[in-house]
């Protein structure tokens, strides 16, 4: 198939990314006072969870000729991770040079969108390598979030994650990702992790903050419900699954109860929170299984950037392999795409 053919075939589809609206609603939540009732009261069906979800991995969610336009917004709204020990400068500086370009040039303008400015929704590193960042993405608009309490355990003491905070706010990064203590969640004292979110909010400031709840180490998806009720009373613009450190990252069981409290907490105060499934999303299939239920649950506000991210390390790779299928008709090795 030729570059031209394969561009009208996904005209219809990629209409979606060129007019939708890419800077839609953000998020907005200052918070509640700390009430009991919504956590106490919250009781979930894990067989009804996943028969919900179990249909979505298996199913065909978009049909092709939209395939490519929901690819490239996933493309948009992936935070692009680096969370390694042998992190270092160059590696971080690399990251951001394809959180700016995400796609080849050519792949780009077959799919018809050479006028288009596409990037990914953020980069994500750890403190020390904020600033590497924020200098390598100058002038893009391509916020640095930063995972600044003792990522990922989070076990470190509490005023030395606020000043860790501070500092990732004061070297530039836009959005912290901050971790909850699972303890807290574990042995029900809900009151104690609502004030520690609490505090990392006032230390975050102009920054967006997402609550990373560690969903893995939460033993249920009641306790993944409270959690979420307690991270949005407090204040978090984002609630999070996971480090992409537990054993167990994001589901999309895990998401249905995590979206479900995002959109009942919305009609119980009119306060907007947006929904970040990280660790372990790595192919495309997935990212479509992903974007289908927000869609159904949430609704298209939440399918753009502002109100939702996957934290993903590797997934762009694929997608740029899938875009690759899609205009071409062969499938490239990930070698061929950068940072595969
Ligand atoms: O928050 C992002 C995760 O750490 C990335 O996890 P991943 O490497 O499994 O994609």
């Amino acid at each position: 198939m030729s570059a031209h053919e394969a561009s009208s075939m996904t005209d219809r589809g990629l209409r979606v990314v060129a007019e939708g609206r890419v800077q839609g609603p953000e998020p907005s939540n200052p918070g509640i006072p700390f009430a009991a009732d919504p956590i106490e009261g919250l009781r979930v069906n894990l067989a009804a969870a996943e028969r919900r979800t179990s249909a979505l991995a298996g199913r065909r969610t978009v049909k092709k000729d939209w395939q490519a336009a929901w690819l490239v917004r996933a493309l948009q709204c992936i935070d692009l991770t680096t969370l390694s020990g042998d992190d270092t400068a160059g590696r971080v500086r690399r990251l951001c040079a394809k959180a700016m370009h995400p796609l080849r040039a050519d792949l780009q303008a077959a799919l018809g969108l050479a006028d288009r400015r596409i990037t990914t929704g953020a980069v994500c590193v750890y403190h020390r390598f904020v600033a590497t960042a924020v200098d390598a993405l100058q002038g893009s608009g391509i916020p640095v979030a930063a995972v600044s309490t003792g990522f990922p355990a989070g076990l470190s003491p509490l005023a030395t994650r606020l000043e860790e905070i501070r500092a990732s706010v004061a070297d530039g990064a836009e959005e912290i990702d901050i971790v909850i203590t699972r303890e807290h969640a574990l042995t029900g004292n809900w009151r104690a992790l609502y004030d520690e979110i609490r505090a990392c909010k006032e230390a975050c400031g102009p920054a967006h903050m997402k609550t990373i709840l560690g969903t893995g180490d939460l033993q249920t998806l009641r306790n993944v419900g409270r959690a979420s009720w307690v991270a949005m009373m407090a204040g978090s613009d984002f609630i999070k699954t996971s480090t992409g450190k537990e054993s167990v990252n994001a589901t999309l069981p895990v998401t249905l109860i995590m979206i479900r409290a995002i959109r009942d907490y919305r009609e119980m105060t009119g306060h907007v929170v947006g929904y970040k499934p990280a660790g372990g999303i790595s192919t495309a299939k997935d990212a479509l299984a992903y974007l289908a239920l927000i869609k159904e649950e949430l609704g298209n506000d939440w399918l753009q950037p502002n109100l939702f991210r996957f934290g993903a390390s590797s997934l762009l790779a694929d997608i740029e392999r899938q875009l690759d299928h899609h205009v071409t008709g062969r499938y490239a090795s990930f070698s061929h795409h950068a940072m595969a």
